[in-house]
């Protein structure tokens, strides 16, 4: 699968968003989302705490499969998994949502949370308020916006949605170009995917060659193909201290223990 991955899934989305919008309205969706404000446990604070104590901030990814990879974990529990994370040290979970694509699901993310007190990033991707109003209502605490997905307006009008409702959010740049978009918002977390998601391609050079114009005000996130505690090594040399990592971990026995071992 490839063929323009990223525009199929958006397709997709919308098609979702459609279907939802049918069960229930935007209005009621905000209703609970707003009720739900300052229940958030503070993703951006979270990864902060690590830096601030010279340690490395782990987002921790609960992915089940992916359309480069197909499944990769098949024994997959959620709740076991981030409790696992947190033990280990993990600064906050990335959970896929999508269910398409990524065979994911909102019940996992849920699942995830409730079994740790770890911040939770919901993993998915996000074309319309209407889905910022279910990460909130679903009591995740970050939203992600991929700036291959999305123009300069819808990115600043989705950024303010979920700000107004509690959510934090992480702007994920594949490019210069994207780069430059998402620094025209207000969110300090900026990811740099080293995964083309267009090619599968991934290289860590996409992080190395975009750090010198990440403002000293952001806080960088490198995001895909960590896999290796080389890989660990060779960006916290350049000064990266925060990392997204889904498949190293998912495909080992122990996901935390895999986490705690990488980034020993
Ligand atoms: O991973 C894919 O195949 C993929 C395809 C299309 C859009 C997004 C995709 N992945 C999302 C991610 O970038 C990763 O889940 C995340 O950064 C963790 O990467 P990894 O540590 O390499 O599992």
């Amino acid at each position: 699968m490839s063929a323009d991955i990223l525009k199929q899934i958006v397709e997709v989305k919308w098609e979702e968003i459609a279907a939802a919008k049918a069960r229930r309205s935007l209005a009621s969706l905000r209703d609970e989302a707003e009720g739900r404000k300052g229940e958030q446990r503070g993703f951006e604070r979270a990864l902060l705490a690590k830096l601030a104590a010279g340690q490395a901030g782990v987002i921790a990814e609960i992915k089940k499969a992916s359309p480069s990879k197909g499944v990769i974990r098949a024994d997959f529990r959620p709740a076991a998994i981030a409790d696992s994370y947190a033990r280990h040290g993990a600064a906050c979970l990335s959970v896929l949502t999508d269910e398409r694509f990524f065979q994911g699901s909102v019940a996992y993310l849920q699942e995830a949370r409730a079994a740790c007190a770890l911040p939770v990033l919901r993993k998915d991707f996000m074309v319309d308020e209407y889905q910022v109003m279910e990460a909130g209502a679903m009591g995740a605490d970050c939203i992600l916006l991929i700036a291959a997905c999305l123009a300069d307006s819808q990115m600043a009008d989705l950024e303010a949605a979920a700000h107004a409702i509690g959510l934090d959010v992480l702007v994920e740049v594949h490019d210069g170009d994207e780069l430059d978009r998402a620094l025209k918002l207000k969110t300090p977390l900026v990811g740099i995917n080293n995964r083309n998601l267009r090619t599968f391609d991934v290289t860590l050079d996409t992080t190395l060659d975009l750090l010198p114009r990440v403002p000293a005000d952001r806080l960088l996130v490198t995001e895909s193909g960590i896999l290796g505690a080389a890989d660990v090594k060779r960006m916290r040399e350049a000064q990266v201290n925060a990392f997204l990592v889904g498949e190293a971990f998912m495909r080992q026995p122990d996901p935390g223990l895999a986490l705690a071992t990488l980034f020993a």
